[in-house]
C-alpha cells in the first residue's frame, strides 16, 4: 500500500498543507524545526491513531486552534480510500472514510499500515519495559486491528481491579467477603482478556525472533547476535502454555498466589501489563549493556522485523524513517538503504540532502518556512505544492476530495 496524498489542517506547525505522494522513495529535506517530522507523524497518526512522540493529542493541534484534521489518500491493491481523522483534544476524535462518517475511529484502524522508525525508538532498547510492551501491542494491532479492543478491555479491567485493590489496601485491615467476591470477578476478567493478549504476544515474539536476528545481523555484522524472549510476570518456573484456555488458568493461579501481596500493595502484580520483552545481544541484556550504536541498530532491527512481518501478512506497510540516516556510519547506512529500497513506499526525513543515501533515489520535497515544495528535477516543469488555501473548505471535505483525486493520478497540486 502507499499514501498518494496527505492533507493537513491545523496539524502541528501547519495551517494547511497538501502533499502529493507516490510509490517509491520520498525524502523530506530541510533545516531543523521546519516541520519534516510533523508530516510523517501525521501519516503515522492516520495508521495508528497515536503519535510516536506525544502521549496525548493536544500537542498535535496547531497552537491556538481547537482541532486538527489529517487526511490521507491511501492506495491498496489499486483501490483508493480517503481516510480523514479529526483530532479533538479532550474530546472524542472523529473519522470519515471516503467522506462518510464512521461510528468509531477504531473501525478504520488497519486501512493504512505504517512502520515508523524515529530517534525516539532508542527507548525501545534503553527505556522501561512499558516501551517494549507498547511495541508488541502496537504491532499486534497493526496486524489485527481487533486487538485495539482487546487492549482497551484489558486496560479497563486493570483499572477497575487496581481501584479495588487500592481501596482495600487503604483500609489496612482484612477485606470483607464482599470485596473478596468482587475481586474474584475481576480476577476472572483479568485472566480472560489477559490470556488473549498474552497468547498473541507469545506468538508474535516467536515470529519476530528470527526476523530481528536477521535484520540485526545485516545491519551490524560485527556485533553479537540479537535475540528476544518473553518474560512473564508469572515467573520463570511457570512454563507458559500455548493453549489460551490453559494460559487463562495459569493467570488465575498466578493472581491467586499474589493476592495477599496485591492486597497489601494495592496494585495488580500479575498479568501482561507486568511482562517484559527481554532483548539480548550475545550473552548480555541489551538494556544497560549495549553501546549507543548497538542500541540504535537493535531498535532499527525491531522496526525492520515489524515491517517484514506485516509484509508477510500480504501487504507492504508504508515505511517511515524519520531522521535515521544521520545517526548511522557509512556501512550501516548503505546496508539499511539496500534493505528498505524494495518497499512499496519509503518516506524519509533528513536535515540535509547528504543524509539521504544515494541508493535511495526518488522524489525530494524541501521543507522550510512552513511550506512543502517538490524539488524541481532537471527539465521538469515542477510546481509548488504546499499551502493551497483555495483547496480548503469549512469542514475540510472538499479539500480532501480534491486532494485525494488529484493525487490518484500522481498529479502535483499547484499553488
Ligand atoms: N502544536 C503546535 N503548534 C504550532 N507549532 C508546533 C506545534 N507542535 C510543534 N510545532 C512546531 O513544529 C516545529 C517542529 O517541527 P518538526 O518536529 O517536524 O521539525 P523537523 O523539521 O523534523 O526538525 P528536526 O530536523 O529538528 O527534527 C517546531 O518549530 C515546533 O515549534
Amino acid at each position: 500500500m502507499h499514501v498518494a496524498h496527505l492533507s493537513l489542517q491545523d496539524f502541528r506547525s501547519y495551517a494547511t498543507a497538501e502533499v502529493p505522494l507516490t510509490r517509491g522513495v520520498t525524502a523530506f529535506v530541510g533545516p531543523n524545526g521546519q516541520g519534516k517530522t510533523n508530516l510523517v507523524e501525521a501519516i503515522g497518526y492516520v495508521a495508528t491513531h497515536g503519535s510516536h512522540r506525544a502521549a496525548t493529542d493536544a500537542p498535535l493541534v496547531r497552537q491556538g486552534t481547537p482541532r486538527a484534521i489529517v487526511r490521507a489518500g491511501v492506495v491498496k491493491d489499486d483501490r483508493k480510500a480517503l481516510i480523514e481523522l479529526e483530532i479533538n483534544p479532550g474530546k472524542a476524535n472523529r473519522a470519515r472514510l471516503n467522506r462518510s462518517p464512521v461510528p468509531r475511529p477504531r473501525e478504520i484502524l488497519g486501512m493504512l499500515r505504517t512502520v515508523l522508525f524515529a530517534p525516539e525508538d532508542l527507548s525501545l532498547v534503553k527505556g522501561d519495559p512499558g516501551e517494549r510492551r507498547r511495541y508488541m501491542d502496537e504491532l499486534l494491532t497493526a496486524r489485527a486491528p481487533r486487538f485495539a479492543g482487546v487492549r482497551s478491555d484489558y486496560e479497563r479491567v486493570l483499572k477497575q481491579r487496581n481501584a479495588l485493590l487500592k481501596s482495600a489496601a487503604a483500609h489496612r485491615r482484612s477485606p470483607g467477603p464482599e470485596v473478596l467476591a468482587t475481586l474474584d470477578v475481576w480476577d476472572t476478567h483479568l485472566a480472560r482478556t489477559g490470556s488473549e493478549l498474552l497468547a498473541a504476544r507469545l506468538d508474535l515474539v516467536a515470529a519476530l525472533r528470527p526476523l530481528v536476528a536477521r535484520a540485526y545481523a545485516e545491519l551490524a555484522p560485527h556485533s553479537g547476535a540479537a535475540d528476544l524472549t518473553y518474560r512473564s510476570s508469572l515467573g520463570e518456573r511457570v512454563e507458559l502454555s500455548t493453549d489460551r484456555g490453559q494460559l487463562a488458568e495459569q493467570l488465575l493461579g498466578g493472581v491467586a498466589e499474589a493476592r495477599k501481596q496485591e492486597l497489601e500493595r494495592g496494585v495488580s502484580l500479575v498479568g501482561p501489563h507486568r511482562d517484559e520483552l527481554v532483548l539480548r545481544l550475545g550473552e548480555l541484556p541489551a538494556r544497560g549493556y549495549a553501546s549507543h550504536g548497538e542500541s540504535w541498530s537493535f531498535a532499527l532491527a525491531l522496526r525492520l522485523a515489524a515491517f517484514e512481518l506485516l509484509r508477510a501478512d500480504g501487504d507492504d506497510p508504508v515505511l517511515i524513517l524519520d531522521d535515521v540516516f544521520a545517526e548511522l556510519d557509512a556501512g550501516r547506512r548503505s546496508r539499511l538503504a539496500e534493505m528498505v529500497a524494495p518497499a512499496e513506499q519509503v518516506l524519509i526525513t533528513a536535515a540535509v540532502p547528504a543524509d539521504v543515501p544515494a541508493e535511495l533515489t526518488g522524489t525530494t520535497f524541501d521543507v522550510a518556512d512552513g511550506a512543502v515544495s517538490p524539488r524541481p528535477t532537471v527539465g521538469a516543469d515542477s510546481a509548488v505544492s504546499s499551502d493551497v488555501p483555495g483547496a480548503r473548505s469549512a469542514d475540510g471535505t472538499d479539500a480532501g476530495a480534491v486532494a485525494g483525486e488529484a493525487a490518484d493520478d500522481g498529479e502535483v497540486t499547484r499553488g
